[in-house]
């Protein structure tokens, strides 16, 4: 596979507009940059630079770079100016004559930038954006403090990476303020990383889009400022930025690694193609000339052939660093280092943060209600009441239908007339008068339901001409103010009657979601999600996200509450889920070994100290947090293997909410291939949105209503046990709300992280450590003494284990891609070592390690009759065999050292 590298560099710091605050060093880091880029021994990128230039041009240069690209080729953008974003939230890009009243005429638009990279048909885009994000508000008015650059600019197929994701500064007036211009932090540092091979934090001889972030974020860290690099990616290959050949490789006198390195790798599913040294030579790209397009204009195109892969776009601005203004620190939730993803890609989520330890956190602070948006007061009967009524009136007037409108309910979306009929009418004269009743109100879609449940009346539901919205903030705010506490009640909109409706998805207890495309069933999964991350701490309720769609849920992806980076890979979905099984298979053992009969009970009971650990029993007791699944889109996974989700899906929904485990599906192919009649009959709630046909609407609520619903959010929710479905308008929380949300639940991880750092430079991780393990074993000291060698977490499919060597027994503290359900430790005696089937652990190029024990069946596989033993025991107790131990003691001492070697890194 073989493409062009191109970049463009666009640096504006130069402004006509007094208004607009002159940026120091835009125009000498983009000469820095495409020196690093254009290097053949580096970025070997053909490089067009744009410096100083009005709107119409930059636009032209941008359009013309993305025009006629390949597949393979490899894109780069950086973007170095002011970051503007307008009153009403849109994103732009400052050019030497933007005018802030005229910003859509004036500046670069990021709706411009994206529909750019839309249309291009290179699937590596690479932007980087080196920018003072700056609110052009009213004055007075400050904006949220989020500037969503992954709304505006993301997308498949790009990685995204910014200096910050925050304005830093709002307009007062006239002027920006708090304006301290200085030299970029952030393009700076992807200079110098490039420049000495300092980037490639993987050692591996190319500096990837995830090792520069990486580096780039320490660095920035390191300056002990507050802004924080951001990234996002969802990339279809490993792209590569440069070769580390000037730096420290060829330092090491390590040989230049060759051309087809910098080549995109296929990711998802293609770990075999991953292997850059079995590929291929390909033509060396980056033979052209630096462009620079200061005044005038001239965009030259690489020559054909010259690989160009990497787009990047860095919006770089001379940031005046202290920009971030992060929440003050309220929690200690312990933070790790970047993580391999578990069941995710692991690449694409490689900048996920690890998930927190909730036995570790101090203060856990839920996020205000104030950051969602109240909404207007209810609507008030109306001329169209009156003349709905008039009109029903004269219909059964004309048909001589004994009937009469006796009242109405005005809801948000739709208003039900209440409809009183003569003793002789028969309902059928009621339904076969639908068309006309349409008619005469002038909708289509008007739905009878015969009778309203719990009356004598016929309800004659007609859509409002107006439409109220119902902000998620004010369902949660009534949940507040009614006092509900259990953390799994999620908002889910307001019912006819104009009463909020809520749900406890413990007692629904799992959940089927349909609807059409644009039906608003995003939205209702974004409330529930949000819902949870205002209600519940990650102590409360953890998160599995299966989104094969990739970018859905691309807004959660940093949030305690997850215990995986999201999923996105049909096979790791499956993996996921049979995780699930197991993890709901050790909760009914936990319950059965103590007599509990659900996890709510057990977990009180743990909480006031009946449950206690059993005298020699190694494992800490702790409460279980309720596992909220939510997989959208069901239809992707069973397309892709319906025989394997389904034989997952179906334990799960009918045993797992006794253990405090539940599922939320979401489709919008309710077809009977998709929710199948076992996946049905064991998801007793549903909640259909309006669907593309009578058909689907019987498969998902088992009877029609749901094709004749309105959209946006206009559902029907059937929750289990009820005969007729509730007419209900969704909740909507606004992707600005929602990141407000995140930002609050994920800065205080990072401050943490920060914290723990801070206290020490590796408080659990192997460098703070340095007694070789091989000198430990065997060495008295008894299970007293003090640890011989902290390794730090090591990964196997997604089990998370901390090892701890001692003298005489090796100690494995284990979670489950994070924390779930309290660890399971296992004590390794060497003394007591029965049995183990070992295969060669495998060392991740990360520096993770590869390994399992017990029930994981990896690559130290205990025979399943132990580790039942085990388990029957009530023990966490895991043998192996005397002669494996010393293999498993060498394979340590290997893997830390191996550890050491690739990165010292602190994994605490
Ligand atoms: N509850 C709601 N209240 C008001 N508007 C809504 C609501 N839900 C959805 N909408 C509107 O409908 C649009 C589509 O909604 P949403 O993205 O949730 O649909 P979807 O069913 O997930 O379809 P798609 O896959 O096309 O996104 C939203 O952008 C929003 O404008």
């Amino acid at each position: 596979m073989s493409g062009s590298r191109n970049a463009l560099l666009i640096a504006t710091g130069e402004y006509e507009n007094p208004e607009l605050n002159r940026l120091r060093s835009p125009a000498r880091d983009a000469e820095g940059l495409a020196e690093v880029l254009h290097d053949p021994h580096i970025g070997a990128f053909g490089v067009t630079h744009v410096i100083d230039r009005p709107q119409h041009e930059v636009n032209r240069c941008l359009e013309t770079f993305f025009l006629d690209r390949s597949r393979n080729d490899v894109l780069l953008l950086h973007l170095s100016c002011h970051g503007i974003k307008d009153d009403n939230g849109l994103l732009y890009f400052a050019a030497k004559d933007t005018d802030r009243r005229l910003l859509a005429s004036t500046a670069v638009s990021a709706a411009f930038v994206h529909d750019q990279m839309r249309r291009c048909r290179a699937k590596s885009i690479v932007v980087l954006l080196d920018c003072c994000y700056s609110g052009a508000f009213l004055p007075g008015v400050k904006g949220d403090t989020a500037v969503h650059v992954t709304e505006e600019l993301a997308g498949h197929g790009r990685a995204i990476l910014t200096a910050t994701n925050r304005t830093e500064y709002a307009w007062e007036g006239d002027h920006l303020t708090e304006m301290v211009p200085e030299s970029s932090r952030f393009t700076g540092a992807i200079i110098d990383g490039l420049r000495t091979g300092e980037a490639d934090r993987d050692q591996d001889g190319i500096v990837s889009v995830h090792d520069l972030y990486e580096y780039v974020y320490e660095r920035i860290l390191a300056a002990g400022v507050k802004q924080r690099p951001q990234m996002w990616t969802a990339l279809e290959y490993r792209v590569t930025i440069a070769r580390a050949a000037n730096g420290r490789s060829q330092r090491a006198g390590e040989p230049t690694p060759p051309a087809a390195a910098l080549e995109p790798v296929p990711l998802a599913g293609n770990r075999g193609s991953t292997d850059r040294k079995t590929r291929t030579a390909q033509p060396t790209a980056g033979d052209e000339q630096i462009v620079k397009v200061s005044p005038p204009l001239h965009v030259r195109q690489p020559a054909a052939g010259l690989g160009t892969g990497v787009m990047g776009i860095a919006v770089a601005a001379d940031t005046a660093s202290d920009c971030t203004a992060l929440p003050r620190a309220s929690s200690s939730l312990v933070i790790t280092g970047p993580v391999e993803a578990p069941l995710g890609e692991a690449r694409d989520l490689r900048s996920h943060t690890e998930q927190t330890d909730p036995s570790d956190a101090i203060t856990y602070s839920l996020p205000s209600l104030g950051l969602l948006a109240r909404g207007g007061p209810a609507k008030a009967r109306s001329a169209a009441n009156n003349a709905a009524i008039a009109a029903l009136t004269k219909v059964f007037a004309d048909f001589k239908v004994d009937a009469a409108v006796t009242g109405f309910r005005l809801g948000p979306t739709i208003t039900r007339y209440e409809v009183e009929l003569g003793r002789s009418v028969q309902a059928e004269q009621i339904t076969a008068l639908t068309k006309n009743i349409a008619y005469a109100v002038a909708s289509p879609d008007v739905r009878i339901t015969f009778p309203i449940p719990g009356s004598m009346v016929v309800g004659i539901e007609v859509p409002n001409t107006e439409r109220e919205l119902v902000p998620l903030g004010d369902v949660l705010r009534l949940a507040a103010a009614a006092g509900e506490g259990n953390p799994m009640v999620v908002a889910l909109g307001k019912d006819v009657e104009g009463g909020y409706a809520m749900a406890n998805l413990a007692k629904l207890p799992h959940l089927l979601v349909a609807g059409a495309m644009g039906s608003g069933m995003t939205s209702l999964i974004d409330c529930l999600i949000t819902s949870i991350m205002m209600r519940a701490t990650p102590e409360d309720v953890r998160m599995v996200l299966v989104d094969p769609r990739r970018v859905e849920l691309m807004a959660y992806k940093d949030i305690p509450h997850l215990i995986t980076p999201i999923i996105t890979d049909t096979n790791r979905a499956v993996e996921a889920l049979q995780w699930i099984v197991r993890e709901m298979d050790l909760r009914y053992e936990d319950l059965a070994a103590y007599g509990y009969r659900h996890i709510d009970a057990f977990n009180r009971a743990v909480r006031d100290g009946t449950v206690t650990t059993p005298v020699g029993n190694q494992r800490q007791m702790e409460p279980h947090p309720y596992l909220l699944v939510v997989v959208n889109e069901l239809a992707d996974l069973m397309m892709a293997a319906p025989r394997d989700i389904e034989d997952v899906i179906v334990p799960i929904a009918r045993l797992a909410h006794t253990v405090g485990i539940h599922l939320v599906l979401a489709t919008q192919r309710p077809s009977a291939d998709v929710v199948t009649g076992l996946i049905k009959a064991s998801v007793p709630s549903r909640l259909a949105f309006v669907t593309p046909s009578l058909a689907d609407s019987r498969v998902i609520l088992d009877q029609p209503g749901a094709e004749k619903l309105i959209g946006k959010g206009d559902g029907l929710f059937l929750p289990k046990g009820a005969d007729k479905p509730i007419r209900l308008q969704g909740a909507f929380v606004t992707q600005g709300e929602i990141a407000a949300v995140v930002a609050h639940c994920t800065a205080q991880v990072i401050l943490a992280r920060r914290a723990a750092s801070a206290a020490s430079s590796c408080p659990e991780g192997i460098s703070g450590e340095t007694e070789p393990l091989d000198g430990a074993v065997g060495r008295d000291g008894g299970s007293q003494g003090r640890p011989a060698h902290r390794p730090g977490p090591i990964t196997f499919k997604g089990y998370t284990s901390t090892v701890t060597v001692y003298a005489d027994r090796v100690d494995i503290k284990r979670s489950f891609m994070g924390k779930v359900g309290g660890a399971r430790d296992c004590v390794i005696p060497f003394a007591d070592v029965v049995r183990v089937d070992s295969k060669e652990p495998t060392l991740l190029t990360n520096g993770y390690v590869q390994v399992a024990t017990a029930q994981d069946r990896g690559p130290l596989r205990i025979a399943s009759g132990e580790a039942q033993k085990a388990r029957a025991n009530n023990s966490r107790t895991v043998l192996f065999t005397r002669s494996q131990r010393d293999t498993f003691a060498a394979y340590l001492a290997e893997v830390t050292a191996g550890v050491q070697a690739q990165s010292g890194n602190c994994f605490g």
